[in-house]
């Protein structure tokens, strides 16, 4: 029920623009109902009109009087209706098919706007494969079941209402007799409801966990045909698809039962106004042949009055599968945006130093990683942060860049927390040169420029020349206007590296974090990214994370982190003098050098 409401609250925001559509809808569909009422009452009377006709032509003594006239008449405005009532759902079906295309539209560009603007929390603790069955999935049954559904929910009210007006005009008794069954049939349908729509909700999770496994085998294809793990990938294959199987078939048998149980109910229903009625014709005080008539009439109607709910309820899992998209969309839409100080800040570089004070982080509440960290960054020297794998250095980054916020303690540029810079200030500021870089579909000028798109080729070329990656881009056929993606690039994960140097480079930041790559490299490209390093960093306040000692050997001072705190401390001589875990990080690596 809370899922209804919600859905209900979902589709009236992004319905209620197209509210003259449905205006339109209304009156058309109502018009379209009126006509199918109204039709047959006309085929009567044309059969009618048709017999006085042959009567009077059969007659010798009344043939001169026959005429077609009143026939055609009636035959026009029983041909008229049909047309009407045909066109009104013809334009109906237009006006909200438009109204489906629009507002999914819509959605779809609020849904990626929002991914814009979320925390990047998010995008960490949710798999791509999830989140793109948003996009896809989720939406397509929106459109699907808006581009269907909303026809036949209209004409469906329409027909219920219509019928029940035209029942209770005819014989209020028979009409309310025959309406008896319906709090049943309300209560019946919300039960098998619930049960399918917990289903299809299960249905809908387990096809984003699926897209999950799927877009993590494919990302990782490479290592799968390296270690020979296809048919392992297979076999975790099984459990989520069997996941999908199990919920689809859950869902399918739930909502399918609902139709048949209507369609039964519905006989039930028949039967019970067939008696009462005959009861009726019996005791009451109309004429047999009426009684008689009547009884026939309800029949009619008796069969009519479901027909509008197993009508609606055939499409319950359409329906259903819209409300858990709404729910999912839902979901993404109320997730807590990146905090943007009103009235923010605004950083203009470094002018003294960057601290970070005592600084306590945990991901998961409960489960700290960052116990307590306190690192000074005067402007214009270069730190680097070491340590095992897992022991906070990336966190760290995080931090600095508001990727998440400190659970206490403070990040300070100049004294100034980093929560009251404006969210972009602050970002012009800080560059970050990321482990796993990404190229982004467009041309090497493109991704050069990425951060500044307004940058000209003198300034394109100069960041590249500096990244050390120009030379290899003008061997290219096709130069600086080589088109290149993520999946499909020219460049080896080194070159991928200085591609996102020479970015970082162009943007020109006060304060730059390296997070060094930790793919193995050639010595030949690795001495280049070495060069690129030591340019980007030549002028600027650094902060680095370093796998590869051998490349901060000359920072200012060396962080050594060890599960979420600081152990050591001080430039390359005084931690080898130290003799400490530094000294024996160092002599280790330089063993496999
Ligand atoms: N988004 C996240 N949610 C929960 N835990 C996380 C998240 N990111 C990292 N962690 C955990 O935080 C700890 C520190 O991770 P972090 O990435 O900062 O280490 P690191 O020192 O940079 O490692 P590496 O050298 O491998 O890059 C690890 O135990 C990791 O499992």
């Amino acid at each position: 029920m809370k899922d209804l409401k919600n859905a209900g609250k979902f589709y009236a925001h992004y319905l209620r623009p197209y509210w003259l559509e449905f205006l339109i809808t209304t009156i058309l569909i109502a018009i379209s109902t009126w006509a199918i009422v109204v039709a047959p009452t006309y085929m009567g009377r044309a059969i009618e009109e048709l017999t006085v006709y042959v009567q009077q032509w059969a007659n010798p003594a009344t043939r001169a009087q026959a005429s077609f006239t009143a026939f055609n008449h009636t035959l026009a405005i029983f041909v008229l209706l049909y047309l009407i009532d045909a066109s009104s759902i013809l334009i109906s079906s237009l006006l909200l098919s438009k109204v489906s295309g629009y507002s999914t539209g819509t959605m779809r560009v609020g849904l990626f706007r929002k991914m814009q603007r979320m925390k990047v929390q998010y995008f960490d603790s949710h798999s791509d494969g999830d989140i793109l069955s948003r996009f896809t999935s989720d939406l397509d049954n929106i459109f699907n079941a808006m581009n269907q559904a909303l026809i036949e929910i209209f004409l469906s009210g329409a027909q219920f209402i219509g019928i029940i007006w035209m029942m209770f005009t005819q014989n209020a008794t028979l009409a309310w007799i025959t309406m008896a069954s319906t709090p049943v049939a309300i209560g019946l349908s919300a039960f098998v409801m619930h049960q399918a729509s917990v289903a299809v909700d299960r249905q809908q999770d387990d096809i984003g966990r699926l897209n999950g496994y799927i877009n993590e085998q494919i990302t990782g294809q490479k290592m799968l045909i390296t270690n020979g793990l296809q048919q392992e990938s297979v076999a975790g294959f099984q459990p989520y698809n069997n996941a999908v199987r199990k919920s689809n078939l859950r869902g399918q048998i739930w909502s399918g039962i609902l139709n048949p149980l209507l369609m039964g109910l519905s006989l039930l229903n028949t039967a019970i106004v067939i008696f009462a009625g005959s009861w009726l014709a019996l005791n009451g005080s109309l004429s047999q042949g009426a009684a008689l008539a009547l009884v026939v009439v309800f029949v009619n109607y008796a069969q009519q009055y479901y027909q509008p709910i197993v009508q609606l309820t055939s499409l319950f899992n359409m329906i259903q599968l819209a409300i858990t998209g709404a729910r999912r969309i839902t979901e993404v839409r109320e997730q807590p945006d990146e905090v943007d100080p009103k009235n923010g800040r605004t950083l203009d570089g470094l002018k003294h130093e960057l601290v970070i004070d005592n600084v306590h982080f945990s991901y998961i509440p409960g489960k700290e990683i960052l116990h307590g960290v306190t690192i000074h960054v005067e402007k214009g020297e270069m730190v680097a942060l070491v340590g095992p794998t897992g022991s906070g250095k990336t966190t760290v980054m995080n931090l600095m860049n508001r990727f998440y916020d400190v659970d206490s303690g403070s990040i300070t540029f100049d004294g100034v927390d980093v929560r009251e810079f404006k969210l972009a200030s602050l970002r012009q500021n800080v560059g970050i040169v990321l482990q796993d870089p990404q190229l982004f579909s467009g041309t090497i000028r493109d991704n050069i420029r990425f951060g500044d798109p307004e940058a000209d080729q003198t300034r394109v070329e100069a960041a590249a020349k500096q990244a050390n990656i120009h030379d290899f881009i003008v061997s290219l056929p096709d130069g600086y206007d080589t088109f290149v993606s993520d999946e499909q690039s020219v460049f080896s994960a080194g070159q991928k590296q200085l591609m996102s140097i020479a970015r970082t480079i162009l943007t020109d930041p006060r304060l730059l974090i390296l997070d060094e790559a930790t793919s193995n490299v050639d010595t030949v490209t690795e001495a280049k990214i070495q060069a690129a390093m030591d340019n980007v960093i030549q002028g600027r306040t650094s902060f680095v994370i370093a796998h590869r000692l051998k490349t901060i050997l000359n920072a200012d001072k060396i962080v050594v982190l060890r599960d979420g705190r600081i152990i050591e401390e001080g430039n390359h001589e005084q931690l080898l003098a130290q003799n400490g875990f530094y000294a024996e990080l160092y002599h280790n690596q330089m063993v496999f050098e």
